[in-house]
């Protein structure tokens, strides 16, 4: 089949779509409904949109047997170089025949844009599966682990023609796992940073030619980047491709599902010796998450070597701990209501470390690009991990405010959390209590902000070519209304207004400020950030009266918080958060949580078959 007609390709950052300036979000929906639409033209039933990434966008359909199709897109923002990497996607797929790998079918170019075509792997991918479903069990990650232990043998076992020619995949991770549910199915998607093998695992040069030999190629790697949260020190510090890469990306993949993370970075403080895994099973992924190299393989090996005896463990369900509870508290709002979540914080000062050793590979890189711009390359590992779980946070369907202040020996953590999918209640708790345990492990004195709000409601101005913000009729800034029983309205509550943030550049203008400060003498709990751009404000809100009797007077300030806030003229971010009560919750410092293994009588444990959704 010939994909002629496809056109007009724009495909922006990766961000909450309510976030784009109008002009944007409306190209953004034009050209889903064009890539739609042509793949329909060009006889794909069913066509949708699966999936996004860092490099392109994802549609499935059916092809006239009714046999499901994946197309990928590259994302037109980013550089040409880095787009023709569909290509040698293309190519790499192309040359990789697994059970488990989704079968090539074509790469179709037209114009500029590449559109990869292959089959579709079923089911779910572990990312999704792990928002949902939380920390997998023992069972759970021991099974994946052999599946994926072998996984890697056939990767190191592929074949160039006659040449045995490892294939380093390059990107394994959750979200690059697809899970089949009913059949028990797993399948490694993204060949993206996908290459041939140039060391083997003892680091010995591989070469599937002499032309190899002659060449520079052995001298220099020609590795690609994966996802910076998921691949080991070696891949980011651009050694040569070897199958230990793939390693890393598996031993990271395992911990980031048995402990609810979207990350490895966390194993210090919350190392897998500390999941309720079997212990041996335990040690091998700590190992091979370790700093020192030597240790890392060493584990590896173990792994490839003994997984499928540690697999033939008995590991019934168990309960380790009782009672899940959350460390901090949060509420259930309606679950009618959606939000689109997106989490914006400040003070991330704070939590960078000096640390300039890291060598990196290509600039161009879309993933070097992410790692830049969240601030991850100057930051510990523990701090990367916490900024990753506040991340993973605005991934549910919740609106709040969260502070961390780490003082001499005590963490303190004030919050004000709402959360409107009951379902997802179990696993949000997991990653709530990750988040504590991650800032229970860092011991930097200082103060950490930051706020989740419906990008839906989020307020857009653009301004005329004055500078002033252009509207016919003033925005409304969105509240609802929550009676609490009189004892509660009448607790103290604290407003966050303690010094310059060096994270915040706006001026905001007296007057709005003074608004603020009358909002605070009425109960109630929300943030408001003003986000001015050269060509527009956009204002992120949320807020939540707590004394209904006061609704006309705060309606007012909110009103008059507004005609102020068209006055700003100056470019930067700025915001408030308000979080209701003073009742501060304390935790100690941890710089490791303790051992939990699998029990060795798990009869003990017997788990009472707790549904998250009971939760
Ligand atoms: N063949 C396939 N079958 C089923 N789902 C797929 C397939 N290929 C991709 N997906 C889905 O689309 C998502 C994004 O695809 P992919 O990872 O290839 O894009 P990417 O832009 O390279 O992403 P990343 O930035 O994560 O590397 C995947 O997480 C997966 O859920």
């Amino acid at each position: 089949m010939k994909a002629k007609e496809i056109r007009n390709f724009y495909i922006n950052e990766e961000q909450s779509v309510y976030l784009l300036s109008h002009h944007d979000a409306k190209k953004h929906r034009q050209w889903l409904n064009i890539c739609i639409k042509q793949l329909t033209l060009l006889g794909y039933s069913d066509v949708e949109m699966i999936g996004s990434g860092a490099f392109g966008f994802v549609f499935a359909g059916l092809d006239d047997k009714k046999q499901p199709w994946v197309f990928k897109f590259s994302r037109i923002t980013l550089a040409q170089s880095v787009r023709d990497r569909l290509e040698d996607e293309a190519y790499m797929l192309s040359q990789v025949d697994n059970p488990l790998v989704p079968k090539f079918y074509a790469f179709e170019r037209i114009k500029k844009q590449g559109i990869l075509m292959m089959a579709r792997a079923l089911g779910e991918d572990l990312e999704k599966v792990s928002l949902k479903r939380g920390r997998f069990s023992a069972a759970a990650i021991t099974d994946l682990a052999l599946k994926l232990r072998n996984v890697l043998i056939d990767l190191r076992n592929q074949k160039n023609g006659l040449t045995p020619q490892p294939i380093v995949h390059g990107d394994i991770k959750p979200s690059n796992l697809v899970w089949d549910e009913a059949n028990q199915g797993l399948s490694l998607v993204d060949w993206g940073s996908s290459v041939y093998a140039q060391v083997d695992s003892a680091g010995n040069p591989i070469a599937s030619n002499f032309m190899d030999l002659m060449s520079g190629d052995l001298s220099t790697t020609n590795a690609r980047m994966g996802d910076v949260y998921f691949i080991g020190d070696e891949q980011m510090s651009g050694a040569k491709s070897s199958p230990r890469f793939d390693e890393q990306g598996v031993a990271s993949t395992l911990y980031a599902l048995a402990s609810a993370q979207s990350c490895r970075f966390g194993a210090q403080v919350i190392p897998a010796s500390s999941l309720g895994l079997p212990i041996e099973l335990a040690k091998v992924i700590d190992g091979m998450l370790s700093k020192d190299k030597a240790i890392r393989d060493r584990a590896g090996d173990y792994f490839i070597r003994n997984m499928p005896s540690m697999a033939k463990a008995y590991l019934p369900p168990v309960t380790l701990n009782k009672e899940l509870r959350a460390h901090i508290p949060f509420w259930y709002g309606s679950d009618n209501e959606h939000p689109d979540t997106v989490v914006y914080s400040s003070r991330k000062q704070f939590l960078r470390q000096a640390d300039h050793n890291q060598q990196l590979l290509d600039v161009n890189d879309a993933q070097l690009d992410r790692y830049y711009k969240e601030f991850l390359f100057d930051t510990g590992d523990t701090e990367k991990a916490f900024l990753a779980s506040i991340s993973r946070l605005a991934k549910y369907p919740a609106v709040g405010g969260l502070s961390f202040h780490w003082k001499e020996d005590s963490l303190y953590v004030e919050s004000s959390l709402i959360m409107h999918d009951k379902s997802l209640g179990h696993a949000f708790t997991q990653a709530i209590n990750n988040t504590v345990m991650l800032a229970q492990g860092i011991s930097q004195k200082g103060l950490f902000k930051c706020c989740l709000f419906d990008a839906r409601k989020t307020i857009q101005l653009e301004r005329d070519g004055t500078g002033a913000f252009k509207f016919e009729q003033l925005p409304e800034l969105d509240y609802e209304v929550m009676n609490l029983k009189s004892s509660d309205v009448t607790r103290p509550h604290s407003y966050f207004e303690d010094g310059k943030d060096p994270d915040e550049q706006l001026k905001l203008p007296n007057k709005v400020i003074k608004c603020v400060f009358e909002l605070n003498q009425i109960h109630h709990t929300g943030c408001i950030i003003f986000e001015a751009l050269p060509d527009r404000m956009k204002i992120h809100h949320y807020y939540r009266l707590l004394d209904a009797s006061k609704e006309t007077e705060f309606k007012r300030l909110l009103n008059k918080l507004m005609q102020y806030a068209v006055g700003i003229i100056d470019v930067g971010v700025a915001g408030f958060m308000k979080l209701p009560y003073k009742n501060t919750r304390e935790f100690s410092l941890c710089d490791q949580q303790s051992e939990l293994y699998f029990p060795k009588d798990p009869k003990r444990f017997d788990s009472d078959a707790t549904d998250p959704k009971d939760n």
